[in-house]
């Protein structure tokens, strides 16, 4: 099975922005962009605007990822601003689940929907029939650099199993601490999508080709083990 990796830009090197697009556009096979807003979670990170900005160097589909209270608020926003995915929280969502994918997908986008660790697959049991990308946290949300919660194993292994049984679409993406210490784990239980921050990818080398490099390297050692 091939696994996709999509780089968390909130990760990279601001002040080099677009020559880390010109080495990660033929490399990679999504971005990931964190949207937070304060109140969701402890954090504040990239925006609509910078969204937009990205899309004149990205060429690779974006997913927006809403770590934001009122997700309705910016759904179109990012859809102008040129994202592919929206992927809301599930736990934002619970009294409006269908109109939002609605909405995401009147937009003309794909929708995603995203699970915080402590929140059971169960959850969004029934609507996972219409949801491109699904997202297993497997840290909690507002920071890069935290530490693996190997709980999430199970909650991708159920992602994967469901999705065999009765054939739904959607791409099992992971979020938090994809690196050569996880890799295996997640991709044995059913990784399909590995988001890579700051310990799978830009913190590995200054120079983010061959961080690029190594990443790859590390994937093809850690799942051959
Ligand atoms: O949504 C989030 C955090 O709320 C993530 O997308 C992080 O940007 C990513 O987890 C960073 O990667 P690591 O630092 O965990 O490797
Ligand atoms: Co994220």
């Amino acid at each position: 099975m091939k696994v996709e990796f999509s780089p968390s830009l909130m990760c990279m090197d601001f002040l080099k922005m677009e020559e880390q697009f010109n080495i990660l556009n033929d490399k990679v096979d999504m971005y990931h962009i964190d949207i937070m807003d304060g109140h969701f979670c402890k954090n504040i990170t990239l925006s609509p605007d910078l969204v937009k900005t990205f899309s004149k160097v990205a060429k690779k589909p974006m997913d927006v990822h809403l770590m934001t209270t009122n997700p309705t608020d910016w759904i179109e926003k990012v859809a102008e601003a040129g994202a592919e995915y929206i992927s809301p929280h599930a736990e934002t969502i619970n009294g409006d689940a269908f109109r939002v994918m609605n909405m995401i997908k009147s937009l003309g986008c794909k929708t995603g929907v995203v699970l915080n660790p402590a929140t059971p697959l169960s959850y969004v049991k029934h609507y996972l029939n219409r949801i491109d990308l699904l997202t297993i946290m497997t840290v909690d949300v507002g920071f890069a650099g935290q530490p693996f919660i190997e709980e999430m194993l199970d909650k991708i292994k159920e992602a994967k199993e469901l999705k065999e049984k009765y054939g739904y679409t959607y791409k099992i993406q992971i979020d938090g601490s994809c690196n050569p210490k996880t890799y295996k784990r997640m991709y044995d239980a059913g990784a399909e999508v590995l988001i890579v921050g700051s310990s799978g990818l830009f913190g590995l080398n200054e120079d983010l080709n061959k961080a690029c490099d190594q990443m790859f390297e590390d994937f093809n050692r850690a799942i051959a083990e």
